[in-house]
């Protein structure tokens, strides 16, 4: 069987959509990015997209949205779900604290007064950082094999790579409490497929959200 022919529909920057692109990296797929601008979101894209919401996918011409969803669909396409309903266990919970991070940043971004904001970030930085990355030690100690379901990479561990080299980057504070991260960090930055995408994915952290909040 042939492979789908897959778009992917979002702003120029990482954001949401860059955990799905680095799984097709490392999935070895092919991906067509259609990319927009902000000021070309509202008048020619929002209409387009299935919940008013980017990112979304065109597979084969039919429509998707909602970037969990997509991610995980194709990482089961793929072979990145583990091998077990265990595994999926395992992934599920380290995407939902993502999700639950990503919730908490969005927060802090939107906090209009400026002074809020750096108190917001500060607390973000220090006691999400911990809370989340010491979920992921949690799930990589029960797992015992370096990554967090089984033996091989999975979509959970390429989410957990993105968190820290994508638009969350401003909102994390230091993991070095977090050994088994910083172990699996290492080890998803060794992968041939993640540093070939790395060395030229186009993406530059200064147009992500959160730098702007350093401006
Ligand atoms: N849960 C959705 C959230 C999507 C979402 O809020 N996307 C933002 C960009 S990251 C968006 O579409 N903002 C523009 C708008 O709501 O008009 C997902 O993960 O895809």
């Amino acid at each position: 069987m042939s492979s789908p022919n897959v778009k992917i529909y979002y702003f120029d920057m990482m954001g949401r959509a860059e955990m799905i692109r680095m799984l097709f990296a490392v999935a070895g797929k092919q991906i067509e990015n259609i990319r927009f601008s902000f000021e070309d979101w509202p008048k020619s894209f929002k209409e387009k997209a299935p919940f008013g919401t980017t990112p979304w996918v065109e597979i084969d011409g039919e429509v998707h949205a909602q970037s969990m969803a997509i991610a995980i669909y194709f990482a089961r396409e793929f072979g990145f779900y583990g091998k077990t309903n265990r595994d999926g266990l395992l992934i599920d919970q380290v995407l939902n604290l993502i999700h639950d991070f990503i919730e908490v940043s969005i927060v802090v971004y939107k906090e209009p007064d400026k002074e809020k904001r750096a108190q917001c970030l500060k607390d973000c930085q220090d006691k999400s950082t911990r809370l989340y990355f010491g979920g992921f030690e949690q799930i990589l100690k029960k797992t015992g094999t370096g990554y967090v379901a089984g033996n091989q990479i999975s979509l959970a561990d390429i989410a957990i790579f993105d968190v820290v080299t994508g638009w969350m980057k401003p909102f994390l504070g230091p993991i070095d409490e977090f050994p088994l991260c910083k172990a699996l960090l290492e080890k998803v930055a060794a992968n041939e497929k993640i540093k070939g995408y790395m060395a030229t994915r186009p993406y530059s952290s200064k147009k992500e959200w959160g730098d702007q909040l350093l401006v």
